[in-house]
């Protein structure tokens, strides 16, 4: 293959890909490059008017985002990376440099502008090299980038919603991805495909020859290569560095192709070779430099057979508050996390491993830091935190997953078997102890937060004046839809022991005005008056008796026109999608209610006099059905 030599180069370098797009990540792994990931931090925000050309823009984001984790490891770890490599992907239509859209109104404008035109997609790519002396890093930049012209076809305001609504435009530049469903709105491309994806393989292979093979005195004659050197021409690259001649074409190699790369995406190289050779054959490597099994592993299996060790750890690290504790802080000695945790050394240590190796936390020989995600979700304060999520599952979700078989016998709830407590009303379980009803309610909180911007514009929901959010709980998903929706007035309906504990997870003041706090129970009491009245994780508790109980009382409240907008998480007709059937077997084990299709929602709906009944898959944990009282 001749891209080997090249990419050879980088083997035995600390290779940084400081980006946090998934198809960098993926078209780099596939061709057995080895790197760590660290997404930058620097904020895409330079002033385009500066840059003369759009190319300009895209190459000087990509050398920000290269040198900020380039500076940022040497200071945070004292421990230089070889090489970084930045990238940076823009549409540019019509003199507009387009990114990712903000929501899905930015989508619809910037799909509305490429539409039935050709724009052209360039990625600016910078390659640091450090080196660090006296501990003063120093940097070697080298940038490019290439542009690919892409066409769509014409496309209608119907499609192009359709698209939206499928999430995939969000972190796309342009709002598109060509990889996946975008490829279906796309007539031609002229130039690298996996440019548009992200990063342009082919030129960052050239770039890398003409770095670490320039021409020689004997070859000057050449023209300069303008493709990647060939195999044929692999003696005339040999800089005499031994690493450069490591690689090994595998001939006759039962899980290799003529590339002399593993399907897997390894490269091969063998240990001691200091030249070509052919036919000899080394163990296979995968990511992590481990060698591959010659027994074709049922990967898939062994993954879930261990998920629970996983999802414990991961558990027990948030339980411990590990991740707080590592929260703004330098590399932490695993010695010192224990001191302060209360924890044995060996224990934690091992904990702390399996935490970096699920790549919740980085580890440097300074210590373990939490990775940017781990800030984001898993600290109880981050941003989007499931902390709260992640702790009820593994005081409540945890025992009561343990009688799954006894749920599965019988089919019904578990909880008297895990907490040895009559089966009761569900919520009267979450609220017997402040307690526990605390944990619920910050359980609640967290996946309502992460998910309410997609809920909440999942359809256009501007017509309302006043939703009443049935069981909204601390009110996460209401100060989403006012902030969005500025004419809305949004009620939150609980039961009192709900309502009486919701202060703790109020943002700060900005349209709280517009969101109120009423305290009942729907089953039982009178429902506020609303034009949209909205259950969001309401109906997967319950069984389909109940369900018409409450749809009755809101149907009877209802005038015409006035709507529902439910959010669950949808089972697909052929029931495929496993974190939905996963999540209908959490409700067997701890409620009389279940997942449903959309067929069975839009059943239910329609008895009570609820139709058009329209459903949004969002690609967020929960879907969004909406539907009219007519
Ligand atoms: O057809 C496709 N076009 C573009 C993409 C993806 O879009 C983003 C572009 O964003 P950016 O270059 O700013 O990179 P980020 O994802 O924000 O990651 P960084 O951490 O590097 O800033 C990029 O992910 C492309 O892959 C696509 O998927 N298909």
């Amino acid at each position: 293959m001749v891209l080997h030599p090249v990419l050879g180069k980088l083997v035995s370098k600390r290779v940084v890909l400081a980006s946090a797009s998934p198809r960098r990540q993926e078209i780099l792994t596939n061709v057995g490059l080895r790197f760590e990931v660290v997404p930058s931090w620097f904020k895409e925000t330079l002033e385009k008017s500066y840059f003369a050309a759009p190319y300009e823009y895209a190459v000087e984001t990509a050398k920000q985002k290269a040198l900020e984790v380039a500076n940022r490891m040497h200071v945070k770890h004292l421990r230089t990376p070889d090489v970084v490599i930045g990238a940076d992907t823009i549409v540019s239509v019509d003199e507009q440099i387009l990114e990712k859209p903000v929501d899905k109104q930015d989508a619809y404008r910037m799909l509305s502008r490429l539409n039935g035109k050709e724009h052209s997609v360039f990625t600016g790519v910078a390659i640091i090299h450090c080196s660090s002396k006296d501990n003063q890093l120093e940097m070697e930049v080298t940038d490019f980038y290439e542009e690919t012209k892409v066409k769509f076809s014409d496309l209608s305001e119907d499609l192009l919603w359709e698209y939206i609504h499928s999430g995939e435009p969000m972190d796309k530049a342009g709002g598109y991805g060509i990889q996946a469903l975008g490829g279906m709105l796309v007539e031609y491309v002229h130039g690298d495909f996996l440019n548009v994806m992200g990063f342009p393989l082919n030129h960052f292979c050239k770039k890398l020859a003409e770095l670490y093979y320039p021409p020689s005195k004997h070859n000057v004659q050449h023209k300069k290569y303008d493709s990647i050197p060939s195999v044929d021409t692999f003696e005339n690259l040999s800089d005499g560095e031994s690493e450069s001649s490591n690689f090994t074409e595998h001939k006759g190699a039962s899980n290799s192709d003529s590339s002399g790369m593993c399907s897997s995406g390894s490269i091969y190289y063998s240990e001691n070779s200091s030249s070509v050779r052919t036919g000899f054959m080394v163990p296979l490597e995968n990511q992590n430099g481990v060698p591959e099994s010659a027994t074709k592993l049922p990967s898939k299996i062994l993954e879930l057979m261990d998920g629970f060790r996983a999802s414990k750890a991961l558990f027990v690290a948030s339980k411990l508050k590990m991740f707080d504790h590592l929260k703004n802080k330098g590399p932490v000695k695993a010695v010192d996390i224990a001191n302060e945790v209360g924890t044995s050394v060996c224990g934690t240590e091992r904990l702390l491993d399996a935490c970096a190796a699920l790549g919740l936390l980085e580890k440097t020989p300074q210590g373990y830091s939490n990775t940017d995600s781990t800030n984001t979700y898993l600290t109880s304060d981050g941003e989007y935190s499931l902390h709260g999520y992640i702790i009820h599952s593994n005081d409540h979700l945890w025992p009561l997953f343990t009688y799954l078989e006894s749920a599965v016998k019988e089919g019904s709830r578990q909880n008297h078997r895990a907490f040895g407590k009559k089966a009761e009303d569900l919520f009267k379980d979450y609220y017997h102890s402040q307690e526990v009803k605390q944990r619920f309610m910050a359980a609640m909180h967290s996946i309502a937060h992460l998910t309410a911007r997609d809920v909440a514009t999942a359809f256009d929901l501007s017509r309302f004046k006043s939703a009443c959010d049935l069981g909204g709980c601390t009110g996460a998903l209401a100060h989403e839809l006012v902030q969005i929706y500025p004419n809305l007035k949004v009620t939150v309906f609980d039961l009192p022991e709900v309502i009486a504990n919701t202060s703790y997870f109020q943002p700060p003041a900005q349209h709280t005005a517009r969101v109120t706090f009423v305290s009942g129970d729907f089953f039982k009491d009178n429902l506020p008056e609303a034009d949209l009245y909205i259950l969001s994780r309401v109906l997967h508790d319950w069984s389909d008796e109940k369900i018409h109980v409450l749809l009755s009382k809101i149907s009877a409240v209802c005038k015409p026109g006035c709507e529902i907008l439910l959010a669950e998480m949808v089972l697909d007709d052929e029931k495929k999608r496993s974190t939905a059937l996963l999540q209908s077997l959490n409700m067997l084990v701890q409620t009389e209610g279940k997942e449903r299709s959309g067929s069975e929602y839009r059943a239910l709906l329609q008895q009570h006099g609820f139709t058009n009944v329209k459903i949004r898959v969002t690609g967020n944990l929960l879907d969004v059905i909406l539907c009219i009282k007519t």
